[in-house]
């Protein structure tokens, strides 16, 4: 054997090692499509032995079925490589993805044609395997939400919440009064209800007043009621007061900061003495139920100011249950988004779904409106998206903004004097680093100034927002 002859039989060696060691299909044709070599990955596709393919045109291939279109036509059509994917019937229906490159002489013919198939089938049992894995785990969410939600209305994902509803199921078989604390829409009338449903008293009516709701000069008609002729435009046989409407069961007075001083120490005699006195009347009634208060301002504050009954104060809260923002207790996002976009589907009769690249978003969003701005936007998509799946395209600007790398973005459309632009960035700042620190000290350390410095500042941010 001579050098060259060693050679070729090395480089043969080589080639062959490389076509049968691929994960992929290989084939090479000659200039017209015929099959000069196959390797054995090929051949276990397609369920075919070599010698019957060697020789053969690859073209025929459609004719007889066994692959949908001819990569190889195309090819010798355009003289380029070409990508497509197939359809293969070997001893199974595969889709393969196949890439051809021609090999050119250089009078720009084709010589060979080198084509790689690579079985899509795998790719394609995962990717549908990742879907089903994605529906399973928010049938999953669903499921738990179910069970530990009491009749899938409270979503408690969080250790916090979960907390929170415990403590409020043990409370609920006890008659104390209870103040719910938190911002607006963190689900304290959610709570509220949920311990009249588990509570002793489920059978009588539970009776929500919203003291912010009514009309000052309503308010006291409407909340002890009043006897007919009671006062110039009093109804006809007069009028049953709500707190009385909630005898046997419980009474939930939402907003509670807002009720007027000076009805604050007639509210405070009814829940000393049970009994309610109703206007124009000389005649009391004992009447029985359980108190629930809410506030989403800080009740001692208010105290502090003169603002609210110190002793009122002191008997609506008994036993205090805080009820954090959204955005201290994360866990719960997605599955809120989860439940209120299972809610807002049979509500909307919608098959909308979400797809999992949006949680990101939810997920770094400030929520300042908490539990009730996630209900509001996930209504908004359901009803607004055109197609069925929600995706970050669709998310309003203020999610997308939340993920933005950006720590700042300031925005300035007129021209203002400096002093009152610094101004408002500080008491941004500072209402910002209050809402996410537990105390002035871990602000004041977040900001780098003195507690001094933040207390101070902290007082003058919360005077011009009372303002
Ligand atoms: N844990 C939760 N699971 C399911 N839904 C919730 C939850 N928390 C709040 N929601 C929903 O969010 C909305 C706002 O909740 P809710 O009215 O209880 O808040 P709130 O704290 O009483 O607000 P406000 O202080 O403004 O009265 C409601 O539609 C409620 O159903």
């Amino acid at each position: 054997m001579t050098n060259n002859d060693n050679e070729l039989e090395f480089l043969k060696e080589q080639l062959n090692a490389i076509l049968e060691s691929s994960y992929d299909g290989i084939y090479i044709t000659d200039g017209e499509g015929r099959f000069l070599n196959i390797n054995s990955r090929l051949l276990e596709m397609a369920g075919y032995r070599r010698e019957d393919v060697i020789g053969t045109r690859a073209q025929d291939l459609v004719k007889t079925g066994v692959i949908n279109k001819s990569i190889i036509e195309m090819v010798i059509e355009k003289k380029e490589r070409v990508t497509i994917t197939q359809t293969l019937k070997g001893r199974t229906i595969k889709e393969i993805m196949v890439t051809a490159t021609p090999i050119l002489d250089r009078n720009r013919k084709i010589k060979y044609i080198v084509a790689n198939v690579r079985d899509m089938t795998d790719l394609i049992y995962l990717e549908n395997e990742c879907k089903k894995a994605e529906t399973l785990s928010k049938q999953y969410y669903l499921e738990l939400m179910k069970e530990r939600g009491y009749s899938g209305k409270i979503v408690a994902e969080s250790e916090e919440m979960k907390k929170i509803v415990q403590l409020a199921y043990r409370v609920a078989q006890v008659d104390s009064n209870i103040l719910l604390e938190g911002e607006s829409g963190t689900g304290k009338e959610v709570i509220a209800r949920f311990i009249h449903e588990v509570s002793p008293r489920n059978k009588a009516p539970f009776i929500s007043i919203n003291c912010a709701g009514i009309p000052e000069s309503l308010l006291d008609a409407e909340l002890f009621g009043y006897e007919e002729g009671a006062f110039t435009g009093a109804r006809k046989g007069g009028k049953v007061g709500l707190i009385e409407l909630a005898d046997e069961g419980t009474l939930f007075l939402d907003e509670l900061n807002s009720l007027p001083i000076s009805l604050q120490g007639k509210l405070l005699r009814v829940i000393e003495t049970f009994e309610i006195t109703r206007l124009g009347s000389e005649k009391s009634k004992k009447i029985n139920f359980r108190l629930i208060a809410s506030t989403n301002k800080d009740l001692k504050e208010l105290v502090n100011k003169g603002l609210f009954r110190e002793d009122l104060y002191f008997r609506v809260n008994t036993v205090p249950i805080i009820l954090p923002p959204l955005r201290q207790r994360k866990e719960d996002i997605i599955p809120l988004a989860l439940h209120y976009l299972q809610y807002f589907n049979n509500k909307y009769n919608s098959h909308k779904d979400l797809s999992i690249n949006t949680f990101k978003y939810f997920e770094a969003y400030n929520w300042p409106g908490n539990v009730r701005e996630l209900k509001n936007v996930i209504e908004r998509l359901v009803v607004m998206t055109e197609n069925d799946v929600i995706t970050e395209k669709d998310l309003p600007t203020e999610l997308i903004d939340s993920l933005s790398n950006d720590k700042f973005q300031i925005i300035i459309r007129d021209i203002v004097p400096l002093k009152e632009l610094i101004e408002e960035a500080e008491t941004k700042l500072i209402k910002l680093a209050m809402e996410h620190c537990h105390s002035t000290r871990e602000a004041a350390k977040a900001l780098k100034i003195s507690q001094t410095s933040i207390v101070r500042k902290y007082k003058k941010v919360r005077e011009k927002l009372e303002t």
